[in-house]
């Protein structure tokens, strides 16, 4: 581990994360291979639906099968009015004693797109009832910044539609949100490879939070773990500040004595 990265933690509402990479636990061929995967990831914080979860006590949850240093997540998956998101987050509040919450409100179930309106709504509540709020949002400045403004501990701009691999379909914007937001970014859905995670970090996102290019890859384990890696270079690379753009070639070696023909 470099020196930056031992002096580079992420904080989120008070609680600190060494690692950058927030991991969904959905659409996994296996438990076993979920597990593993997440372990490879060096993932400290998963997430899940709360649809996903059993809430009578009645059965083993993925709660309690995750690794007690992984901070859970609950999420409002599915959730498309702010009354429906604001119940669900009450409901894993009660059952699993967190108050932090992904909160999604989508505006239309086949495009998994975030109604804003709704969010901001949604948001703006659990801020005021004590929630450590993490909205899923569009890759819009404006949006973002409202829900700053109202209290989110993080903002989590998509970087395209959710399950789509499609990568980042917007760098200049996810650059904007980053370089403007008061509280840490977190580029959510659309990751497609490796690649786009470390674009993400380098682009100035504070973490990835990422799910189907790691269960639906051929070798999930292998994913994560190359995911890792990829969000550690891409904030390392962030960190090390690249070289500006140029129109023109310019030597990398000195031109002195150069044999002239
Ligand atoms: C897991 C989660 O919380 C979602 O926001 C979403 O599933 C992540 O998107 P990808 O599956 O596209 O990575």
């Amino acid at each position: 581990m470099t020196q930056n990265q031992i002096h580079d933690p992420l904080v989120i509402a008070g609680r600190t994360f060494r690692s950058r990479l927030f991991l969904g636990t959905a659409g996994y061929p296996s438990q076993k291979t979920m597990l593993n995967a997440v372990k490879a990831s060096g993932t400290e914080m998963a997430t899940a639906s709360i649809r996903r979860i059993d809430l009578s006590g009645a059965a083993e949850t993925l709660v309690d099968v995750l690794d007690d240093r992984i901070h859970f997540l609950p999420n409002t998956a599915g959730c498309q009015t702010a009354h429906d998101a604001v119940l669900t987050a009450e409901l894993a509040r009660e059952a699993l004693g967190t108050n932090w919450i992904k909160v999604e409100v989508i505006g239309d179930r086949e495009l998994l797109y975030p109604d804003t309106e709704e969010l901001l709504r949604a948001t703006t509540e659990l801020v005021n009832r004590g929630f450590v709020v993490l909205p899923y949002c569009t890759d819009d400045p404006i949006a973002c910044r409202k829900l700053a403004d109202a209290g989110a501990s993080a903002v989590m701009p998509l970087g395209s539609p959710i399950g789509s691999g499609l990568g980042i379909s917007n760098p200049h914007m996810i650059e904007m949100i980053a370089s403007r937001s008061s509280v840490p970014v977190v580029l959510d859905a659309g990751i497609g490879t490796a690649s786009d995670a470390a674009l993400a970090m380098e682009l100035g996102c504070s973490a990835v939070l990422l799910n189907t290019a790691v269960s639906r890859a051929n070798d999930p384990v292998s994913m994560a773990a190359a995911m890792k890696h990829a969000v550690e270079g891409g904030r390392l690379a962030y960190l090390a500040g690249r070289i500006p753009k140029r129109r023109n070639a310019e030597a990398s070696s000195p031109q002195l004595g150069l044999i002239e023909a």
